[in-house]
């Protein structure tokens, strides 16, 4: 058992909090079916004001029924274990190199959710032909490379994707979606609806072909929902 001793209270308290945010918003992946068996992962980051940051990100291979706050574990950003009984994700070093690359990132999701798996194992990004879509991504929802699991080739392949995009989800082909946030609550929200319009769009595509959104109504959408919609 790795333990987190001698750090401020505010620092202790904000990781426990962080624990908390991140075993409930685990049950959001099956309640939403976005998962099966233990097939994705939520992790945010803890900042700290006074040195590195921290991550928190449930231990790998556990049942959704089995996430309490005491079973997360907390690591350092270059993915190596601080705190926890229980390897951490095996997605660990993929979510600490996206904190490391963009540091407007506080929490990043993992699914295979069906739809969205399904538009990456062809490599094919999700035009941009919903509102939802220009809502909540600001465009299409873009392919990521081809990665191999366990090092931080993937999160290499979320930042080089998504920098500079406005999506706050990337297909990594023949894997599935990652998606970000400024929290892991808006991260799940985006993994939420990224199963959703690569569900729609493939549905659409079954009576024919989408029609694409002009790029003057993509950017007005976007704005509105990003910066007026719901309670401010
Ligand atoms: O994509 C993969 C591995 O293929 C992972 O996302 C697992 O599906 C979940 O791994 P843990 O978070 O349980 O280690």
């Amino acid at each position: 058992m790795s333990t987190l001793t001698e750090v401020p209270a505010a620092l202790r308290a904000a990781v426990d909090a962080a624990k908390e945010r991140v075993a409930a918003l685990h049950a959001e992946l099956p309640r939403w079916e976005l998962v099966v068996w233990t097939a994705g992962n939520v992790s945010e980051r803890v900042v700290n004001p006074d040195g590195e940051d921290l991550l928190v990100i449930k231990p790998s291979g556990v049942s959704y029924d089995d996430i309490t706050p005491d079973a997360m574990v907390v690591c350092h950003l270059d993915g190596t274990l601080v705190e926890g009984d229980r390897s951490p994700s095996s997605d660990t070093a993929a979510h600490a190199y996206v904190y490391r690359h963009m540091p407007e990132v506080g929490g990043v999701v993992h699914t295979h959710s069906t739809y969205a798996t399904a538009w990456a194992a062809r490599g094919e990004e999700i035009p941009c032909v919903l509102t939802m879509m220009a809502d909540e991504f600001g465009g299409p929802v873009p392919v990521g490379p081809f990665a191999i699991i366990g090092d931080d080739s993937i999160g290499r392949g979320i930042v080089e994707t998504l920098r500079g995009s406005r999506s706050k989800a990337v297909l990594m082909r023949n894997h599935g979606p990652f998606t970000i946030g400024t929290d892991a609550r808006s991260a799940v929200k985006a993994a939420v609806l990224c199963e959703e319009v690569a569900r729609a769009v493939h549905v659409s595509r079954q009576l024919g072909e989408p029609l694409p959104i002009a790029q003057e109504h993509v950017d007005a959408l976007y704005e509105r929902y990003q910066n007026v919609y719901g309670q401010r």
